[in-house]
């Protein structure tokens, strides 16, 4: 069937985690007879195991609707499912690219939140049709009068016509559907001018290689077409386009307005990079669409397996992972305290903890991973400007001029009740206050500019714990800021332990030191010898604790003369030696370097 191109409306959901995005995308589903109801799973939109036990969307996805309007016409509806966490704002941003439409799905009980508000001005930077989506509105506390107002006070929105809509009960549905045919405009582009289609997501498929996921702008695409990726110049065939209803299916062509799926013999997803424009070979287009951007890792951690002998098998994992996942970075590295691993980088924080999850989960492999740092940039004395990503490349601080650090600006939504405790974070934190607002009597939003190392250390967690889970969080890069930071070096018997490095500001060294020397005095069991652990910045101890010496005798406990009892024993010795770290003298079991980094 096809579709003319005025009756074609691609848009996305805006929403809070929580706020019911899944649940009305299924219920659209279900409506428009896309998905027959016995085959609903929960919720078709987030397909990963972890996003689902997480309960938040991690890459973004398409469907198609065909959806019969009161006018008694077919429509097209391509909805296009944005990820839900500030790591992957650039792909919101993409995706929002690719639409004519958005709906803003705010709880009726709980009010618009930080990310919900970001996203919105996205969209609204993209010249996006918003239509406000009021959900709950079956809930006791639902107030959905309140919530309107925010709309219009916050965001600026006429909020008089937004839609009254439980998901969870199938109320105002249809109406959601009429109003996306009626007030999000149709696609613009011409079918006939040069291909160029814009890269929204992308999918590796063992036996089809790396699948674009597009929005065709302007011209078509189809099987037989040589095309060519605008941001690195490289060309492919393609063999098939399709659309997703919601599994993958074959179509003749994409036109201009379409979303869907293109297949080209693409053997990695780093050629189809999201943000790209796909042209066509012989007839490119003048220029690529705007926006482009490389994903570039703010994160990085060191990852090691548990139990060397995995080192193969964690490459050949984050190899798959790396298939599906054009934003994730690994390079080998070493460590003299952990053995052969992988310098990892990461989008942000949940990004890592993702991927880390996956490893261990999917792949079967026990990790042990240093703590998270960010990207400095460090200028030496003799003019030389470095990055450092990992404590250990750390200059000696008599070769550093100056350091900067990266530095976002944090927006952070909260009832009126906790500005004090959130003040109080912030300043912790190194924030620097830049302004707050009221929305209503009862919610106000704050601005800080904090350094991205303080946001990854437990800013989320603290801001939780401070507010009893009612504040919100987004942020995003604003640049790098001057800053006094120094390394702090952990040794244990007097040799440094390089995977207990870490890069820190000077006010917190004290600190953070203590903390970290205290927490390995009760986790490294006592041994022969008596073992110091120091802290250090460069040459000067600022932290010392000391095990003492202890005779363990395991076989003490056995008197009299149980041979098979002391040998079990000593069997179980044995085992627990091969989950031990040897650092010179000292064996520290893995767990202790689990929890150490643990705390950051
Ligand atoms: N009472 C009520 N609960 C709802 C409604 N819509 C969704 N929920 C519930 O709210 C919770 C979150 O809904 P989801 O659809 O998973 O929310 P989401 O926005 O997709 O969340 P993420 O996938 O994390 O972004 C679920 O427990 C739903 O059952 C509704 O209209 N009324």
């Amino acid at each position: 069937m096809t579709i003319p191109q005025e009756r074609i409306r691609n848009f996305c959901i805006i929403a809070h985690i929580d706020h019911g995005k899944s649940t009305l995308a299924d219920r659209l589903l279900e409506y428009t007879g896309t998905i027959p109801e016995r085959k609903m799973e929960d919720q078709i939109l987030d397909r990963m195991d972890l996003e689902r036990e997480r309960g938040i969307t991690i890459k973004a996805q398409a469907v198609r609707m065909i959806y019969r309007a009161d006018d008694g016409k077919d429509y097209l509806l391509n909805l296009i499912d944005t990820p839900g966490h500030v790591d992957f704002n650039y792909e919101v941003s993409r995706s929002l690219a690719a639409c004519e439409g958005a709906l803003l799905v705010v709880d009726a009980s709980q009010g618009i939140e930080a990310q919900t508000l970001a996203n919105t001005y996205l969209a609204l930077e993209h010249d996006l049709e918003i239509v406000p989506v009021i959900n709950k509105i079956d809930l006791p506390s639902a107030n959905p009068d309140g919530v309107k107002r925010e709309i219009e006070d916050i965001i600026g929105l006429p909020a008089d016509d937004a839609l009254l809509v439980s998901a969870k009960e199938g109320i105002g549905i249809k109406e959601v559907l009429e109003a996306v045919v009626k007030r999000i405009p149709p696609p613009k582009g011409s079918e006939d001018e040069p291909l160029r289609a814009l890269i929204f997501d992308s999918l590796y498929d063992s036996y089809k290689g790396a699948i674009a996921f597009v929005r065709v702008m302007e011209g078509r695409i189809e099987p037989g077409q040589k095309i060519k990726m605008m941001s690195t110049g490289r060309t492919f065939e393609v063999t098939e386009v399709g659309i997703f209803s919601p599994d993958m299916v074959s179509t003749d062509s994409l036109r201009a307005g379409e979303v869907g799926y293109v297949v080209a013999g693409i053997k990695n997803v780093k050629d189809t990079r999201v943000g790209d424009t796909i042209t066509n070979a012989e007839n490119p287009a003048e220029k690529p669409l705007p926006g482009y951007k490389k994903a570039v890792p703010m994160v990085f951690s060191g990852v090691y397996p548990a139990d060397g002998e995995d080192y193969e098998k964690l490459r050949e994992a984050l190899e798959k992972l790396q298939l599906n996942d054009a934003a994730l970075f690994f390079e080998p590295e070493t460590s003299a305290a952990l053995g052969f691993g992988f310098r990892c980088g990461f989008l942000g924080l949940l990004h890592m903890e993702v991927i880390q999850e996956r490893l261990e989960r999917e792949y079967g492999i026990n990790l042990i991973t240093t703590a998270p740092s960010v990207v400095y940039r460090v200028k030496k004395t003799d003019g030389q400007e470095i990055t450092v990503d990992n404590p250990t490349n750390f200059p000696d601080p008599s070769k550093i001029e100056y350091i900067e650090e990266p530095y976002v600006e944090a927006s952070i939504m909260l009832p009126s009740d906790y500005v004090g405790a959130v003040m109080e974070l912030c300043q912790e934190k190194r924030g620097i206050f830049k302004d707050m607002q009221y929305i209503n009597e009862k919610r106000v939003i704050m601005r800080y500019d904090v350094p991205l190392a303080e946001i990854i250390y437990d800013f989320f967690d603290q801001l939780k714990s401070r507010t009893r889970g009612y504040a919100s969080l987004d942020y995003e890069f604003t640049g790098y800021k001057k800053s006094e930071l120094c390394k702090v070096d952990i040794l244990i018997n007097g040799e440094i332990v390089d995977a207990l490095s870490f890069i820190v500001h000077k006010d917190k060294a004290y600190a953070r030191a203590r903390l970290l020397v205290e927490k390995l005095r009760d986790v490294i069991p006592r041994q022969l010898f008596e073992i110091p652990i120091q802290a250090a910045i460069g040459g000067r101890i600022i932290a010392r604790e000391t095990i003492k010496a202890l005779r363990k005798n395991v076989l003490a406990k056995c008197y009299g003369g149980d041979v098979t009892r002391k040998k079990k024993l000593l069997e179980k010795q044995k085992e627990g030696k091969k989950r031990m770290r040897q650092l010179g003298k000292v064996e520290v079991p893995q767990e202790a370097f689990m929890s150490v980094l643990k705390m950051g």
